[in-house]
């Protein structure tokens, strides 16, 4: 038989530490800040931000066709949506109260020109999305993007020529983007070109056409990222788009010029701001939020989205955790919501725990 001492009482690991000759003293402290978290309800109590459903939007990807959803392969657990199946997406996103959707179209490559024409067909895939949620879900607010990637056969936000972007005359056509989306019931026109001047100019537009309640979320500071990859291969631009968007989207380098973007976007009439990408660009929400206290919203990419759901996949991260840790993370920096591909599961999780 195996002989074991008994142990009349626990040891503590304090006075275990004091028979191997270890002298611990207690420290003469004041402020002690372990004592806010010493329980659940304690760290409840002084928590500083918190996530709720209204904090969401979930951008949605459509394209042609009926009852079929398609898998894209660099966003796992995101599927492009055929209208139909987007209206189904809609009341399921608003029986779960998240805020509003954000629409971004799979077109055609055979309606796509170097002109980016198919983006004023007011029957385009964007408008016909817009009629049909409208219809069948007036509650959810819609968000459209301003922008001729997802329509031009070069793949680029603006019209080119000889290699160059074109400002002006794009600022022209997004104006007639906006005005077309406002027509089909969008809610919110969010401009994701990154050409000067185009938010003054949108909202001439609208106002011009009878649209003064249409509002203006500007993606003011969007950065030329490698984060938009899997977007670009969910929209089909990947393989298209000549060159890169450096001479439109801002330097990451850059955090100055953040507030001079936003400073123009907000005197131009912008009604709430968005920073892009997300997570890797949040001193930039806390700088602008801090200089303008306009709504500010962050937008979790593509990219950080593959990120974050391979590595839930390969069980190296807890998803559970993860993800509101993820979007908590730009509460803190004073966002006031945020547009991620994650909104639908979060809002679930959310409703489970009430
Ligand atoms: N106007 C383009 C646009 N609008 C939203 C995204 C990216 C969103 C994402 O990566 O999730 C992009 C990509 C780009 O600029 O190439
Ligand atoms: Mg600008």
């Amino acid at each position: 038989m195996a002989f074991t001492t008994p142990r009349i009482r626990p040891v503590s690991e304090a006075e275990l530490a004091r028979t191997q000759g270890l002298d611990l003293h207690g420290l003469d402290l004041v402020h002690r800040p372990r004592r806010n978290r010493k329980t659940d309800w304690a760290r409840r109590l002084v928590r500083e931000n918190t996530l709720t459903v209204d904090d969401l939007i979930w951008p949605i990807f459509v394209m042609n066709g009926t009852a079929t959803r398609a898998p894209i392969p660099s966003m796992p657990g995101v599927e492009r949506l055929t209208v139909d199946e987007a209206v189904r997406a809609a009341e399921m996103a608003a029986k779960l109260k998240i805020p509003a959707l954000a629409i971004f179209p799979y077109v055609d490559p055979s309606l796509r020109d170097p002109l980016g024409s198919e983006a004023l067909n007011t029957n385009n895939l964007v408008c016909q999305t817009l009629r049909a949620i409208k219809a069948e879900i007036p509650e959810i607010g819609l968000i459209t993007d301003v922008a001729l990637d997802p329509f031009t056969s070069h793949g680029h936000d603006g019209l080119l020529e000889d290699g160059r972007i074109l400002n002006d005359e794009t600022v022209e056509i997004l104006v007639r983007q906006a005005v077309v989306q406002a027509e089909a019931g969008a809610d919110v026109i969010a401009p994701s070109d990154m050409m000067d001047g185009r938010i003054g100019a949108i909202r001439a537009g609208l106002d011009a056409a009878g649209f003064t309640d249409v509002q203006i979320m500007s993606y003011a500071a969007k950065y030329a990222s490698a984060f938009y990859g899997p977007f670009r291969d969910a929209i089909g631009t990947a393989k298209t788009l000549s060159g890169d968007k450096r001479t439109y989207q801002m330097d990451p380098g850059n955090g100055l010029e953040a507030i001079r973007e936003a400073a123009l976007d907000v005197e131009e009439g912008a009604d709430m701001l968005m920073v892009k990408p997300g997570l890797p660009y949040l001193d930039i929400v806390y700088r602008l939020k801090e200089a303008f206290g306009l709504p500010t919203f962050a937008y979790q990419v593509s990219g950080e989205y593959a990120m974050i759901e391979g590595a839930i996949r390969n069980g190296w991260v807890d998803g559970d955790r993860i993800v509101p840790e993820s979007l908590l993370a730009f509460k803190r920096a004073g966002a006031d919501g945020i547009l991620t591909y994650f909104a639908p599961r979060v809002a679930e999780r959310l409703a489970a725990q009430g």
